[in-house]
């Protein structure tokens, strides 16, 4: 159902402007095609910013992002939704929409311009209320569900477009302890089984160690480091990123990193 990937999605010097403010600066990235990647980093940092401009919402001020050595503003709507999907932060639905209804919209970059809803729509829909854990709840409207579930229906929307790539931002956002690893074990078996490219906006350090396959930490709208978990989960990098202290500590059974905050320092430079 959702095609294997080997699609590379790339920024080359990258600027993005708000107004007069640049908010992101000369960004060179290459998205590892079929790996979890994980953007961290303090608030306002940019990271929603850059996976906006991945996902062509966000113009650019100078440079390009490429997929597969294509720039993406050259890419038809329809195209480019068939290739890359985007769970945004805060995205509002229209009242009373029920919940199938929304997911039923991430099939529109499938649909040929005449012609009607397909047995592969379905399945596709099936296939992301399952995977959610919705189907008791498909023919709910949207207003009157909790945070965590109207989440969750974002996130099926979003796997119903059957895209190689998917930017997620913040996708735990509202989920109870036991709906995110659930979500973080279904993002990791998209990444494993289906070769997905997954790039992931997260705030839990230490839920980025465990499932991230490459982690890319942003300060300021620029790159501060980049790596697997081991090298960015250490008490240095994350005193230069956040200006606190951390213990790290090894988990014995997977051997990744994970961190206790201590204290803020009173002056990040310091660090
Ligand atoms: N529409 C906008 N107009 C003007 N400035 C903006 C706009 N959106 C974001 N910014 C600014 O750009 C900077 C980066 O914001 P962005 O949302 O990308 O950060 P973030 O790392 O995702 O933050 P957070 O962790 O708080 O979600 C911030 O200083 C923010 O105030």
């Amino acid at each position: 159902m959702i095609r294997p990937n080997t699609d590379e999605l790339q920024t080359k010097a990258v600027a993005v402007d708000y107004g007069a403010t640049r908010i992101v600066e000369d960004l060179d990235l290459k998205i590892a095609p079929g790996r979890l990647t994980v953007l961290l980093g303090p608030n306002g940092s940019g990271k929603s910013t850059i996976l906006r401009a991945l996902a062509r919402l966000q113009p650019v001020a100078s440079g390009t992002v490429l997929l597969d050595a294509q720039a993406i503003t050259r890419m038809s709507t329809k195209e480019f939704a068939r290739r890359v999907g985007l769970l945004a932060q805060g995205a509002m639905a229209p009242d009373g929409l029920r919940v199938i209804d929304l997911v039923r919209q991430g099939r529109y970059p499938h649909r040929p311009l005449f012609g009607g809803w397909t047995a592969d729509d379905d399945a596709a829909v099936a296939e992301a209320l399952a995977l959610t854990s919705l189907q008791k709840l498909q023919d709910r409207p949207l207003d009157v569900l909790s945070g965590g579930q109207r989440q969750r229906a974002w996130i099926a929307m979003t796997l119903a477009q059957a895209t190689p790539i998917l930017l997620l931002d913040e996708p735990t956002t509202y989920l109870d302890i036991a709906h995110q690893v659930d979500l973080m074990n279904l993002i990791r078996r998209l990444v494993d089984a289906r070769a997905m490219t997954v790039v992931a906006v997260l705030h839990d350090l230490n839920q980025a160690a465990r499932y991230a396959d490459h982690l890319i930490m942003l300060k300021s709208g620029k790159v501060m480091a980049k790596g697997p978990a081991k090298d960015i989960i250490t008490p240095e990098v994350i005193a230069r990123a956040f200006g606190i202290e951390v213990k790290v500590f090894q988990d014995p059974d997977s051997g990744l990193p994970f961190c206790l905050p201590q204290r803020t320092l009173s002056d990040p430079a310091d660090a």
